[in-house]
């Protein structure tokens, strides 16, 4: 590349490093719930393994009835009681209007987004207050009824929709804004509030959401911190167990635990929400959030860069780190198997030319031309050092986006391409991409694409396995291997999507057995008749745990 072409003050916009070939079209982000796209075939293994299914995706419909996760699954219904007419009397009067019933208003709601696991709920309830979560817990509680509660449906390991009938417990219209304090950059609001809403209500006022990710349009930041997403941002803003400032959770037994508090600092005792991030809805509901939101940076850019070798992205990573420091905010890969899937399958073009693997890196500041240097350095060092071999830069706000969706999409695209096994691990950052190579070698023609991308930053992978049909030959040479390759690196089996419904018997390859049974003994002090999004995150021995 001539570093004459260098953007050199980035004020172009768009600049191209070295030869411009194409250009992406903008897309909107992930959809979910009901706007779930064309019908995946994902049989990753549960709680047990699917029975006998084995459809080829192209020959089943777009829009497939997906099967119920009970007998698909092979799990048992635990004793709870099953709706009365009595009961769904009772809902009525408790949120009044909002209580509803009808098979094809609840059918999006009883699937997942990636349209792999169902239940047959036969109530959802809609509540909008604090006090109305509380009295219908208390309720459920008292007549032993489960209850699902769920965000925007968003998930990805079959956490947010009943596995049985659960009464789905949704949040959807707890979506108000509760305060915000300018001057500390603290936000206070209901569960239900949309990401990208509040992203957009922070944007007006100088600030941002310290999280952002694909499925920013449809998720709830309830859901969001029910199951500790992570997502684009965490390399500069850290997780949601140091930005989470206080939470209101009402716990199973309908009692209403107020830690809604907005202080940096409190050490006053045992810090309870961290029990209540990351627990997926097991050890109660998440009504209302207060976070810590960071100002909305002046300056923007990305830069879109292809590798020759992932030991160059590895490089270019940590030169990244070293060169922009403070700015720099985001720092994300994706192979060209990735690149050629979201080409494919949503018609987004590369703006390179063919590189085996791609890095995106944002720097977000205060000062336009100190950051535009700052990167203008480290792109020259990139370059001629030879760790980069080609690249564009993007520095307005509709070139940004169009850049960032071929890297957001992905998963939206993996959808398109046949049966899906997903696995979102964390591991040293040195070995992420060794596991990618490991298991395309194991693999061979058995798989139709074995892909790697990721949070490069955070060490997290996601690595996606693609087959024509679903085949109980490919999951057995990818579990418990996959698992095992994990384990055996100190990662973790479950870096930020959680565990769900279908990861949970596999904790004990990222937890010893005594934190399981703390984590058993916690939640059967915080909800002791287990009506709490039952069949979730805990392994128990009857539901075909295999450790
Ligand atoms: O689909 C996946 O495997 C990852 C989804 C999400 O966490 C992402 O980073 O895009
Ligand atoms: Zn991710």
């Amino acid at each position: 590349m001539g570093l004459a072409a260098l953007p050199r003050g980035l004020g172009g916009g768009w600049a191209r490093l070295r030869g411009l070939t194409g250009r992406p079209g903008g897309t909107p982000a992930r959809p979910g719930g009901a706007a779930a796209p064309a019908a995946p075939l994902l049989w990753p293994r549960g709680a047990a393994r699917p029975r006998g299914e084995g459809t080829s995706p192209a020959a089943a419909p777009r829009r497939r009835e997906v099967t119920l996760t009970g007998p698909r699954y092979g799990v048992r219904r635990r004793p709870f009681r099953a709706l009365s007419g009595r009961d769904l009397a009772a809902f009525e009067r408790l949120v009044p209007g909002r209580a509803v019933t009808d098979a094809e208003q609840l059918a999006p709601f009883n699937v997942d987004w990636l349209r792999s696991v169902r239940g047959c709920s036969k109530l959802m309830l809609k509540p909008q207050t604090t006090a109305e979560v509380s009295q219908v817990l208390r309720y459920c509680y008292e007549r032993n009824l489960a209850v699902n509660p769920q965000g925007g449906n968003t998930g990805l390991v079959g956490g947010s929709v009943p596995v049985f009938d659960e009464i789905i417990l949704s949040t959807a219209l707890m979506n108000k804004i509760i305060s915000f304090d300018k001057v500390s950059g603290i936000l206070v609001c209901q569960a239900g509030c949309i990401l990208e809403k509040l992203n957009e209500y922070l944007e007006d006022q100088g600030f941002i959401m310290p999280l952002d990710l694909g499925a920013k349009g449809s998720c709830h930041i309830g859901g969001n911190v029910a199951t500790n997403a992570g997502g684009l941002r965490l390399l500069r803003y850290g997780s949601l167990r140091g930005t989470v400032l206080g939470l209101e959770v009402v716990l199973a037994d309908g009692s209403v635990l107020d830690c809604l508090t907005s202080l940096r600092k409190d050490n006053t005792g045992y810090d309870l929400k961290q029990l209540f991030i990351g627990s997926e809805g097991t050890l109660g509901v998440i009504t209302a959030v207060s976070i810590l939101c960071p100002q909305k940076p002046k300056a923007v850019n990305l830069a879109f860069l292809g590798c020759q070798s992932f030991a160059k992205v590895l490089e270019t990573f940590t030169t990244s780190r070293a060169m922009l420091g403070e700015i720099l905010s985001a720092c994300e890969f994706m192979d060209e198997k990735c690149m050629e899937l979201v080409e494919r399958h949503l018609k987004l073009s590369n703006p390179l030319t063919g590189s085996p693997f791609y890095v995106l890196i944002e720097t977000s500041g205060s000062d336009s031309t100190h950051d535009a240097d700052k990167l203008n350095n480290f792109l020259e060092q990139a370059m001629t050092s030879g760790l980069v071999a080609d690249g564009t830069v993007a520095t307005d706000a509709k070139k940004i986006k169009t850049l960032w969706s071929l890297r957001e999409r992905i998963t939206e695209a993996l959808t398109h391409d046949g049966c899906v096994y997903k696995y979102d691990i964390s591991l040293p950052v040195g070995k992420l991409y060794d596991l990618v190579m490991d298991m395309r070698a194991r693999l061979g023609q058995s798989a139709k694409n074995v892909v790697g991308y990721g949070h490069l930053g955070d060490g997290n992978l996601h690595l996606n396995i693609t087959a024509e049909s679903y085949s109980h030959f490919l999951l057995d040479a990818i579990e418990p291997y996959v698992y095992e390759w994990t384990a055996r690196h100190k990662g973790s089996i479950s870096a930020e999507h959680g565990l769900g419904f279908k990861k949970k018997q596999y904790i004990h390859y990222s937890k010893p057995n005594e934190a399981i049974f703390l984590m058993q003994r916690f939640k059967a002090m915080l909800d002791p008749k287990g009506i709490l999004n039952p069949y979730k995150t805990l392994p128990t021995s009857s539901e075909g745990n295999m450790h």
